[in-house]
């Protein structure tokens, strides 16, 4: 009965995921310091990138993104853990036999050769058939818009095509995953917005898997399919950009990607917090408050609202308004000392928003963010 429906699986979740994708499981990575110290790279990392997924991994420098992306590149031997592509266990296979390919930051062309023969040397190795490699190089310059250019030297490009050569030549040998460690920090801004909308493009086009490193948090929510936002060795939460931006599990993450304000709040015994001297509120959702009775609410600036249009969180005086043409960046002090950013867009010249006016600050349920107590 080719068609009978399969009913349950008896299979435990984690060998069923690991038939896709690239498993990364309790990875350890240490490394001995010159002063005679101990860093914790990876500290127990458990990670599940699925097939076709551009995954990100965001955070800050030294919180052990590049350790990973080396690890599952081979040039990196974990302390202990596992690393599976598919149902392949590859972390003790040499790096030259993983179906993984890196791209470097600093691209690492090979000057002496022209940009064709950059992007065919890794199908060389291979001994792939000349005339196959031919084939793939044309493809590979198609696909990076490098047409025209193969006869060049790396000297005779500028920096956003050095990468393009880098990432054909990264793609040429068809790896199963690519992985990307900081490749368009080297460029300037305008540059890297350009290379970012090429990324995605390349990525959809083949159906490689990417895992890509960055510490540009706008950078990772502009590409990331998911992102893992990293700290000291962990990956603190794993998402897509919306939930991780809107509903960030800790002050760690809420701090690093956007702006927060984060409110010390009271909590009564109905469970109700306020802000400053304002109304008490329920909290959109249930949360433990730390030891001596108080938690932490974060909202986003542009969350918040001054022209009513939102249930009232705090009263409060203008201290700071500026201009920055596409809303305004105003600071509201609070009767309790504290401060609040806010950003307020177009219309804002019926609010008469100058310093030393009072203020209602709005703000609905759902932006209010209640950040579990750090332990
Ligand atoms: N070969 C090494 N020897 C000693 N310490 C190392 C080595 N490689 C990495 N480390 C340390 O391990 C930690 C993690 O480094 P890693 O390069 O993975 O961080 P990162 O998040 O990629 O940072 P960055 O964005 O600055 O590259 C850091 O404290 C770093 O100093």
């Amino acid at each position: 009965m080719p068609n009978a429906p399969v009913i349950g699986t008896s299979r435990p979740a984690e060998v069923v995921a690991r038939e896709n994708g690239l498993t990364i499981g309790n990875a350890r990575k240490t490394f001995a310091t010159p002063e005679g110290g101990v860093v914790k790279a990876l500290d127990g990392v458990s990670l599940q990138i699925r097939d076709g997924e551009f995954f990100v991994m965001l955070g800050p420098s030294g919180c052990g993104k590049t350790t990973l992306l080396r690890a599952i590149a081979g040039l990196e031997i974990l302390d202990s853990g596992e690393i599976y592509l598919g149902r392949d266990r590859i972390d003790s296979l040499p790096a030259y036999s993983r179906p993984v390919n890196t791209v470097f930051q600093s691209y690492a062309l090979f000057p002496h050769l022209t940009v064709a023969d950059n992007i065919a040397f890794g199908l060389q190795m291979e001994r792939v058939p000349k005339a196959e490699i031919a084939t793939r190089v044309a493809e590979m310059m198609a696909l990076v818009r490098l047409d025209g250019l193969g006869g060049r030297l790396p000297s005779q490009l500028s920096g956003g095509q050095q990468q393009r050569v880098a990432l054909a030549r990264a793609l040429a040998k068809r790896p199963r995953v690519l992985l990307l460690d900081e490749p368009l920090a080297a460029l300037d801004l305008k540059l890297r917005r350009g290379m970012q909308d090429e990324l995605r493009r390349l990525q959809r086009t083949t159906g490689v898997t990417f895992v890509f490193v960055t510490h540009d948090q706008e950078e990772a929510l502009s590409l990331g399919d998911r992102i893992a936002v990293f700290s000291n060795g962990i990956p603190v939460q794993v998402g897509t950009a919306e939930e991780i931006y809107e509903r960030p599990v800790n002050r760690f993450v809420a701090d690093f990607i956007g702006e927060s304000n984060f409110l010390t709040v009271p909590l009564n015994d109905e469970g109700e917090f306020r802000v400053a001297d304002g109304p008490w509120l329920e909290l959109p959702e249930p949360v433990f408050a730390g030891p001596d009775g108080t938690l932490t609410v974060a909202v986003r600036p542009e969350r918040l609202v001054l022209d009513g249009s939102a249930p009232e969180l705090v009263r409060g005086r203008l201290s700071e308004v500026v201009y920055m043409g596409t809303d305004l960046h105003v600071r509201v002090a609070l009767s309790d000392g504290t401060s609040l950013a806010v950003r307020v867009s177009p219309p804002f010249e019926q609010l008469s928003l100058t310093p030393g006016a009072d203020v209602v600050v709005g703000a609905s349920p759902s932006h209010l963010r209640p950040l579990a107590v750090e332990l």
